[in-house]
């Protein structure tokens, strides 16, 4: 099928609409950072930088580290960016930008995205690090493209009062499998919960009457069989959503800078995501 001009839109240059990106710019093991500050963060760590491209939120560099090609981008806020990063990495890997068709063999690529994220439950206190098995979007993305709930999601919805279900998807195994096996001590497994807000929509109180009273207190009693919500963040379910459909390997990995039970906030934050970002490289060394 040959993709039109108004569905895979490429710039004059041969680039990709947003991410302003070429075929062969991207590597086929991505980090993804929320934060364009965040990438000369990771690839100040490469061996090599070969590539610096940068056109709204998505900055990337692809560089080298002990042999391995690797590109870290960022992604901005929200799953609406992921969206587009996640489709326009898919259409670089798997279309033949000068047929516009789609290749014959499927590309799958390893994306690992490093985020920063707010803890629901005690035992993960800030300094720790989330690994999500689970990512559940409270936001519309997943109403757009075939997903599907599960007893988590329809017990949130009876149990937050939501007037929509939640969607939720795995990471991939292969890179949660890879990152658990043999991980530092504060790095724990969890179920990770997709915000389309930062305020609100995960339960903090400003100057507003929020629609659903404690529901950061209702997330955090949150107990379906002994699983329970861990953390907070913006973009995971979306990448997972995206990953599942589009065949790609996904991880989402948190640095915890809040810990919303005990209302502390990281001292240090850049310190932290740097732990991480030193963590997440050596695994992939
Ligand atoms: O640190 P990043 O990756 O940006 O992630 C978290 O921080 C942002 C909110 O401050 C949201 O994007 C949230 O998901
Ligand atoms: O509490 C937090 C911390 C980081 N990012 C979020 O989205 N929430």
């Amino acid at each position: 099928m040959r993709l039109s001009p108004t569905d895979l839109i490429i710039n004059p240059d041969g680039s990709i609409y947003h991410l302003n990106l070429r075929p062969e710019q991207i590597a086929d093991t991505i980090i993804t950072v929320g934060d364009p500050e965040r990438v000369p963060m990771v690839s100040k760590y490469f061996d090599k930088v070969e590539l610096k491209v940068n056109k709204r939120e998505f900055v990337t560099h692809t560089g080298y580290l002990a042999g391995k090609r690797l590109s870290v981008i960022s992604s901005g806020i929200g799953t609406d960016n992921v969206e587009i990063l996640m489709n326009e990495l898919d259409a670089l890997a798997n279309v033949d930008f000068r047929t516009r068709e789609v290749n014959f063999y499927h590309k799958t690529l390893n994306i690992i995205r490093i985020g920063t994220s707010g803890s629901l439950q005690s035992n993960i206190p800030i300094d720790s690090v989330v690994v999500s098995a689970l990512g559940i979007g409270m936001d519309a993305l997943g109403f757009f493209y075939e997903t599907s709930g599960n007893n988590i999601t329809d017990k949130m919805k009876s149990s937050f009062g939501l007037d929509f279900s939640p969607y939720c998807n795995p990471a991939g195994a292969d890179l949660f499998n890879y990152f658990m096996d043999d991980a530092p001590e504060n790095w724990l497994q969890g179920t990770t919960v997709t915000c389309p807000g930062f305020y609100a929509p995960q339960g903090r109180v400003l100057r507003y009457k929020a629609k659903i009273k404690n529901l950061m207190e209702k997330m955090s009693a949150f107990d379906i069989d002994g699983i329970k919500l861990t953390n907070l963040e913006m973009e995971t379910a979306g990448y997972y959503l995206m990953g599942k459909l589009l065949g790609h390997q996904v991880l989402s990995i948190s640095a915890i800078l809040a810990s919303r039970k005990t209302h502390e906030f990281s001292a240090n934050p850049e310190k932290q995501v740097d732990t991480l970002i030193k963590q997440v490289l050596q695994r992939l060394r």
